[in-house]
């Protein structure tokens, strides 16, 4: 996966490169008594920026890291790194490796997508070893690691979750929105409200002085210390907590639209949360209309259409 870009001049103006849909599925094994296993299933994109213009203006591979070698290191650090059941540490991890490993890479973007596997449950009491896929939702973490000058390097991190699926009953209207000779849409007071959620948060960008290059495991544990010292920073934490918000707005707030309830969830992140920066929000509208059985005298619309302006425009259609 490349994305060369170039300026009207037809010159080289930026590239990008690495490999996508690296598939990483690791048990972490914890021995007896508990013989319990923990598992992790990730898709990983890895890529890379720096002094590499060469490869594509000169056909010069001599600067080329293969992509199938930084899906190797990426195999690696799944095999060895103690951070690897934690979506955010293991990008940061693999990010830190790949800039601190190559000296003429000075950036690298890794996508970690965390897929839901949850413990079947046995009698009542998780199971150690035996799970099952907990929905379509995932975990999502990108993770930008930029080596400055010797010794620094800074990290931005941005995470959340795609395809979250809910729907709730009742406590959502739309209405008094534009009518003109385009709408067909009726106003009502009370539908079923269900979307798709997708969500991204930003943090704060964090500079962090390193002693010496290393492999970048030694960078990672003080960029971890670092961000968890003073601070509530904890990639898990507020990726729990931030799903739960999503989950307790939409499900408590009488929305008036998806737009209000999604600028309410964003609201409510950003206030629970200082070390974010910045909240982006995707809901879908997933369309639940009820029939209209008035043909057969049959009430199907009741009580969803409370609103004086979608009986004016039931008059209108009738
Ligand atoms: O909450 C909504 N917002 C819209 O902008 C819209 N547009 C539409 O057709 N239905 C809805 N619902």
């Amino acid at each position: 996966m490349s994305t060369p870009t170039s300026n009207e001049s037809g010159r080289l103006a930026a590239a990008r490169y690495g490999k996508d849909k690296i598939r990483v599925f690791r048990v972490v094994r914890e021995p007896a008594p508990s013989k319990v296993h923990h598992i992790v299933e990730y898709i990983v994109t890895a890529l890379v920026e720096g002094d590499f213009d060469t490869s594509f203006t000169q056909a010069d591979n001599s600067v080329v890291v293969a992509t199938d070698s930084i899906k190797n290191i990426t195999y690696y650090l799944a095999k060895t790194s103690p951070h690897v059941l934690d979506p955010t540490r293991f990008a940061l991890h693999l990010g830190t490796v790949l800039v601190s490993k190559y000296a003429h890479l000075h950036r690298a973007y890794i996508t970690v997508q965390q897929l839901r596997w949850a413990r079947i449950d046995e009698s009542g009491a998780p199971h150690t070893h035996a799970f099952w896929r907990d929905g379509d939702e995932k975990k999502v973490v990108r993770a930008e690691i930029e080596k400055l000058a010797a010794g620094k390097l800074t990290a931005r991190v941005a995470a959340g979750l795609s395809d979250l699926l809910v729907l709730k009953t009742t406590g959502s209207a739309f209405e008094n929105f534009v009518r003109d000779e385009f709408t067909t849409l009726l106003e009502v007071s009370d539908r079923i409200f269900s979307t798709s959620v997708d969500l991204t948060y930003r943090f704060k960008p964090l500079t962090i002085n390193v002693g010496g290059a290393g492999d970048g495991l030694e960078l990672l544990e003080e960029w971890v210390e670092g961000r968890e010292k003073g601070s509530a920073w904890d990639g898990e934490e507020v990726a729990k907590a931030a799903r739960q918000t999503t989950l307790e707005v939409f499900a408590t707030d009488e929305s008036a639209s998806v737009q209000a309830t999604l600028y309410k969830m964003g609201q409510a992140l950003l206030a629970h949360h200082s070390q974010l920066d910045n909240v982006s929000y995707s809901l879908p509208n997933k369309h639940y209309i009820p029939v209209d059985m008035r043909y057969i005298n049959e009430d199907n619309l009741t009580p969803l259409v409370a609103a004086p302006r979608f009986r004016k425009s039931l008059a209108c259609t009738d």
